[in-house]
């Protein structure tokens, strides 16, 4: 299978200390990464690296093949703007425009692109067609991020990053959430990396690691 991002031993230092230590993973096509870890263990800043949102201190990531880093500005923007996907905890709608607005919202934002998912498609899929013309204060947390997903997938992007999408869900909510970004993943051939402490959540065939106090270690599926 196609790489498609791989980082090359990545450090970070915040204020002197070291919280990501000689990281590496390779992201392949289509396919589902789950890290696991403690609260602290460098998982967020990881993602957030690899996302191409924060500077290493050290080390190299690849974006097909272009150090990611190395690129313009624009060049960075345009790559997390047309082929990274982003879902967080918390949701992050923009409170003062409608479900519809909310998820056309990087559509409107960028030009030149090629690519994009049918919107009818995605709401029907993700069972909130019938929610297009509220704002998100009106919808259930669990509603709230099947938008964000929506959000995240209608650029088609090549890679979606979900930072713990299912921290503010009860657990029921959550499986529903999980099922939903898996599928819509591998339907659309998206690698999906999702950072959660949740157990068992993902019944997909995937690869699992373990933040170990900065340090990524690959697990069998059923650790
Ligand atoms: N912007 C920042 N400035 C300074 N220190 C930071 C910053 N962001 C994270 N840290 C520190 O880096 C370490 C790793 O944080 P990170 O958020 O990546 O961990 P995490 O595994 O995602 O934790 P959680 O599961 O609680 O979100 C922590 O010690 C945290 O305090």
């Amino acid at each position: 299978m196609t790489i498609i991002l791989k980082t090359e031993k990545i450090n970070k230092y915040y204020n002197n200390h070291l919280v990501l230590k000689s990281t590496s993973l390779i992201i392949r096509k289509g396919e589902i990464y789950i890290i696991k870890g403690k609260s602290g263990s460098g998982k967020s800043t990881f993602l957030s690296i690899i996302g191409g949102l924060e500077y290493p201190s050290k080390g190299k990531v690849f974006f097909e093949n272009r150090s990611f880093y190395d690129l313009s500005d624009n060049e960075q923007s345009q790559i997390r703007g047309k082929s990274f996907g982003f879902v967080f905890q918390s949701f992050q709608l923009v409170p003062e425009l409608t479900v519809k607005e909310n998820i056309e919202l990087p559509i409107s934002l960028l030009n030149n692109l090629d690519k994009k998912l049918d919107v009818n498609e995605l709401v029907n899929e993700l069972d909130i067609s019938m929610h297009l013309n509220k704002k998100p204060s009106y919808l259930s947390g669990g509603e709230q991020q099947r938008v964000a997903i929506a959000r995240a997938l209608i650029t088609c992007p090549k890679i979606l990053f979900a930072d713990e999408p299912t921290g503010n869900l009860d657990q029921e909510t959550s499986e529903v959430v999980i099922n939903l970004l898996t599928k819509l993943s591998l339907r659309y051939n998206i690698s999906l990396i999702i950072v959660t402490h949740e157990k068992g959540l993902i019944k997909q065939p995937h690869y699992s690691y373990r933040m170990i106090d900065g340090v990524l270690k690959m697990e069998t599926n059923d650790d």
